[in-house]
């Protein structure tokens, strides 16, 4: 088993609930002791129905989100304050790709500001470096490099997403954390981006942590997969153990249903 990059261990997050009031105070389990690891160079999948945890379990792992109760464990050591300085050191080593790129791109800076801004922000190389480094990152996702003059809304929603996953790779990181990123995009263009996500983790030895609601599409990309319901890990292992042989009734009963849209795209 390859090092842990990050972990979560037993961890609780409780949110106010949306329909609480002053009188009358309820709570969401969002995370209800919640145990993961994610490992150097390896893809983990998080699948489970709407509300089962998965984005607020990578709300954690990034640092957007404090556990109620529990630890993550960061390069082995857990992470006793989230002060400014870890939150950087986790920015740097993790990135976010969203479900919807076009929230996620500022519909007033070209490509080339929205990827060179990681870099300034975090005072990296000289302009030609940055310049260059932005270059090779649109070649990579894909696309030509007339794509650095454009605007986000110049650009389709595949197009968009490439930008975004760019974007994401900017501060070299080790893992991507991959929130539903293919959910917003037309079926026909889908697959493109889940083999593009394949492509750069093995060409760049990348980590990731990929999050959707559809099984199918999770085994795909997955080495090992954890299977959410009601803010609890009900299932995890290797993508073959839980393929195979699930031992929970409710991975059982998502492996029942209508098979993935993308699948014959996938297998082929
Ligand atoms: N900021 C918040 N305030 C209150 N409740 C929240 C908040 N964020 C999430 N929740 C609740 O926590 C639970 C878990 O939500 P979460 O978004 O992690 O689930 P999910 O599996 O990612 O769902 P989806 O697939 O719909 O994104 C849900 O019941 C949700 O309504």
């Amino acid at each position: 088993m390859s090092e842990s990059v990050i972990e979560l261990k037993d961890v609780h997050v409780r949110y106010k609930a949306r329909n609480s009031t002053f009188r009358n105070r309820q709570y969401v389990d969002a995370l209800d002791g919640v145990s993961l690891v994610v490992r150097r160079g390896q893809t983990l999948g998080i699948v489970g129905e709407s509300g089962s945890g998965k984005s607020t379990s990578a709300k954690v792992l990034v640092g957007l989100e404090r556990p109620t109760s529990g630890q993550v464990r960061f390069g082995g050591e857990p992470v006793r304050s989230f002060t400014t300085s870890v939150r950087r050191r986790l920015g740097r080593i993790l990135s976010v790709v969203f479900q919807d790129p076009a929230t996620a791109l500022n519909a007033r800076m070209t490509i080339r500001d929205a990827l060179l801004d990681p870099m300034q922000v975090h005072r990296i190389g000289t302009r030609a470096q940055r310049e260059a480094k932005v270059r090779d990152l649109i070649g990579l996702v894909g696309l030509p490099s007339s794509t650095l003059d454009a605007l986000p809304g110049q650009l389709s929603g595949g197009q968009r997403q490439r930008v975004a996953i760019a974007r994401a790779l900017v501060l070299d990181p080790q893992v991507i954390v991959a929130d539903e990123p293919t959910s917003a995009l037309d079926v026909s263009v889908r697959a493109q981006i889940l083999n593009l996500l394949t492509d750069l983790k093995n060409e760049l030895g990348l980590g990731m942590v990929f999050i959707s609601h559809d099984i199918q599409t999770v085994r795909y990309l997955s080495d090992e997969i954890a299977v959410m319901n009601k803010g609890r890990v009900v299932e995890l292992g290797t993508a073959q153990q839980v393929f195979d042989d699930p031992t929970d009734e409710y991975t059982r009963s998502l492996l029942g249903a209508a098979p993935s849209l993308l699948e014959p795209h996938l297998t082929t």
